[in-house]
């Protein structure tokens, strides 16, 4: 079968057709408020009553869930539905429950579990949504099974370059034929399709999440539209970020050097359910923040126990033996057995962590309650305290501060080890003796142990455990921040002189959280100061209007704070290399002037390309020209007036490709004497 790729090349896919097939992909599936801020940012015109019905179907099916049927025939009604006759079979199969005596114990038992009163939800919302004359699946999902397909029999392919994607996609789908004269409109459009959408890729996978658990995707981009992919940064695009925990992005970049295609393979290995809406914001933002409650365990309870009185044939028996005294206090008052004490909860810096994000998907913790006094109600001398419950220790990442609800720091764990006990167990409860009225009063006053009250059960009872709410907040702590646009090569440098491993890729924001890697000290200074090691951290990309949350925002700058030296990389091989270097500086200056005070190295990346390295002389020149060597700290007030060129410049200027290893000795020697020129001038300042 002929295809001719031509057919193809002008179809532009509107954003209107994207926008449509995203909105009706929310509206099918109940996100409202994902919906709205849609169409809020996008601007499109959207009858509210799909909303309104949508808001409808979701409450019915949600009240059915929670068992409150009648109120969900209530709104079915008002909605003149009649879909009970859909699901007429599910309920039949139910009342074959009444043929059983004990229909819990019967083959059809399964019909009272949780399995099946989802599987009557389901059939409930797709009776509902054919009622409303919607279609099953929303037109996205159809996409994404179809595209599921594509993927299957591309990945079944052994690629080879070089080779055209047209030719390549018809020669081998010629041969299904009854396939491709089906789908061929439909499998341009999608690849087409991708490659708009992966200005976004985290959308995309998200879609894949929620229809599928475990899937491989490839994202085919034609080579113009992949240097320019960008994270959009609008409310839609935010509440739909999925927790990269959940996720493995395997990039798998392959260029090709005669041809115009390019393969971004991307692996979701493992997910577990979608993450509830409100979690579903960037969380690549959040690796450093989060709020999570903390519940030490309750004591456990004491018992109320008998006293048997023994008769003396009893006494004495145990006497003789030696043993089966009830133990006392040294002024003869029993002891009674208490609940165990509640398990207490401590955060701990653990260095394997680097981020918070997983509290993003757990964030309560709850201690273990201590036991019960194991009594059958008698007072023997064979009874123990109830068990004491473990300490619920929370690792997090070395440098996270702790604070309280109300922003009182509790803790800077900024060493390995460091620990704070945030919440503490219960007390257990005592017990008390049981005992005739006439008995009792002589024998409270014999056992000091048993605090009084007008009620004794609450004694008993083992006092609940503390619940505190509590602020994390990650800081980087390293001796040397990365900067500088995305792409520029930080994270390349990272790995060309530490032995971190951080993702590398020639699109910008790959780097979305700190990389960090250990700089060795230099073996030829002798053993002195071959200890002269520091940490490096690889920022994620600034870029112009960062300091206002743009890209991936300010909170990356916070960062900076633990830093004393920063090392400023820049692409040497672009358009303007001087100007990208100013953007940066600039934006430095926009979150904290005083960022611009600290000692820095500039890095001019990529000299191996020609472009790079015919002008770098000019371009160290022109780049130690702005900037005042002698600038001193300045008096604050006046910084608002002042021009980059009168902070103080860089310490040096090199030149270097950190991808094919040229001159990373020199740089090296750069950085270290910079460290050296400013060890000890860090701010540990906690405040952000
Ligand atoms: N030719 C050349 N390419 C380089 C050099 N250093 C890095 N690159 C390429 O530049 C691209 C971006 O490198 P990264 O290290 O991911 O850049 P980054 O600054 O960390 O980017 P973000 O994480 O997006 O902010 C990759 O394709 C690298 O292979 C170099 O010295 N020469
Ligand atoms: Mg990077």
């Amino acid at each position: 079968m002929e295809i001719d790729p031509k057919l193809y090349e002008d179809i532009a896919l509107g954003e209107n057709v994207v926008n449509d097939l995203i909105l009706s992909y929310l509206i099918h599936n109940g996100y409202r408020e994902s919906s709205e801020s849609f169409i809020a940012c996008t601007e499109m015109n959207r009858p509210a009553e799909d909303l309104e019905k949508m808001e409808k179907r979701i409450s019915i099916v949600r009240l059915i869930r929670e068992g409150d049927s009648r109120t969900a025939f209530e709104i079915m009604d008002e909605m003149s539905l009649r879909v009970l006759d859909n699901i007429k079979l599910l309920f039949d199969d139910f009342m074959s429950l009444l043929a059983y005596k004990d229909p819990l114990e019967s083959p059809m038992s399964g019909l009272v579990g949780e399995d099946f009163r989802q599987q009557v939800l389901e059939s409930l919302n797709l009776a509902i949504l054919a009622h409303l004359n919607l279609p099953q699946l929303s037109a996205m999902e159809v996409l994404i099974r179809q595209t599921t397909v594509v993927r299957d029999i591309l990945m079944q392919l052994e690629w080879s370059p070089p080779f055209s994607l047209s030719n390549f996609l018809s020669d081998r789908l010629s041969s299904h034929a009854a396939f491709v004269s089906k789908w061929r409109k439909l499998l341009f459009d999608i690849i087409l399709l991708l490659g708009s959408l992966t200005v976004n890729i985290g959308s995309f996978f998200y879609f894949f999440l929620t229809n599928q658990n475990r899937i491989m995707v490839s994202l085919i981009s034609p080579p113009s539209s992949s240097p320019k992919i960008q994270l959009r940064e609008t409310p839609f695009f935010s509440t739909l970020f999925i927790p990269p925990r959940t996720v493995q992005f395997l990039h798998n970049t392959r260029n090709h050097e005669n041809h115009k295609w390019k393969t971004v393979r991307c692996g979701v290995t493992s997910a577990g359910a979608s993450p509830p809406p409100s979690l579903m914001k960037e969380p690549h933002k959040f690796f450093d923040h989060v709020i999570i409650t903390v519940r030490a365990g309750d004591g456990g309870h004491g018992a109320v126990l008998n006293h048997r009185e023994k008769n003396e044939q009893e006494q004495a028996k145990t006497k003789k033996k030696g043993k089966g005294s009830l133990k006392r206090d040294f002024d003869g008052s029993l002891i009674l057995p208490a609940g165990g004490h509640g398990g207490d909860v401590v955060i701990y810096a653990d260095e394997t962590k680097d981020t918070l994000l997983e509290f993003h998907s757990k964030s309560r913790f709850h201690a273990k309650r201590g036991g019960n006094v194991g009594a059958m109600g008698v007072l023997t001398s064979m009874l123990r305290d109830g068990l004491v419950a473990p300490t619920m220790r929370i690792p997090v990442p070395v440098g996270t501060v702790v604070k309280s609800k109300r922003g009182k720091v509790l803790a800077d764990l900024a060493q390995p080890g460091d620990e704070v006990l945030v919440a503490r167990g219960g007390q257990g409860g005592i017990s008390l003796l049981e005992m005739p009225q006439r008995q009792r009063k002589k024998m409270m006053a014999l056992t000091t142990n048993v605090m009084r009250d007008d009620s004794d059960k609450i004694l008993v009872h083992g006092q609940p455990g503390e619940e505190v709410k509590l602020e994390l907040i990650l800081r980087v702590v390293a001796d040397v921040g990365l900067i500088g646009l995305p792409n520029a090569g930080k994270s390349t440098l990272l790995a060309a002189i530490t032995l971190a491993k951080p993702d590398i890729a020639d699109y910008p924001f790959t780097t979305l959280m700190p990389n960090l890697g250990r700089l060795g000290g230099d073996p030829s200074l002798g053993a002195g100061m071959y200890s002269s090691e520091a940490t490096l951290a690889d920022l994620p990309g600034l870029i112009e209007g960062a300091h206002l949350g743009k890209g991936l925002g300010r909170n990356f700058l916070r960062h900076l704070r633990r830093t004393r030296l920063l090392v400023h990389v820049v692409d040497a091989a672009t358009e303007s290399p001087v100007n990208d270097y100013r953007t940066v500086r600039e934006e430095l200056r926009m979150y904290n002037p005083a960022y611009l005070e600290r000692p820095y190295v500039v890095v001019l990346n990529k000299i191996d390309l020609p472009e790079a390295k015919d002008r770098l002389p000019s371009l160290i020149q022109e780049i130690m020209t702005i900037g005042n060597r002698d600038a001193q700290l300045s008096d604050e007030t006046d910084t608002k007036e002042k021009r980059l060129e009168d902070y103080p410049g860089p310490l040096s200027v090199v030149g270097v490709s950190v991808l094919k290893g040229i001159q990373i000795n020199e740089m090296l020697k750069e950085i270290r004497s910079a460290l050296k020129k400013c060890s000890g001038s860090s701010e540990t300042l906690i405040s952000t």
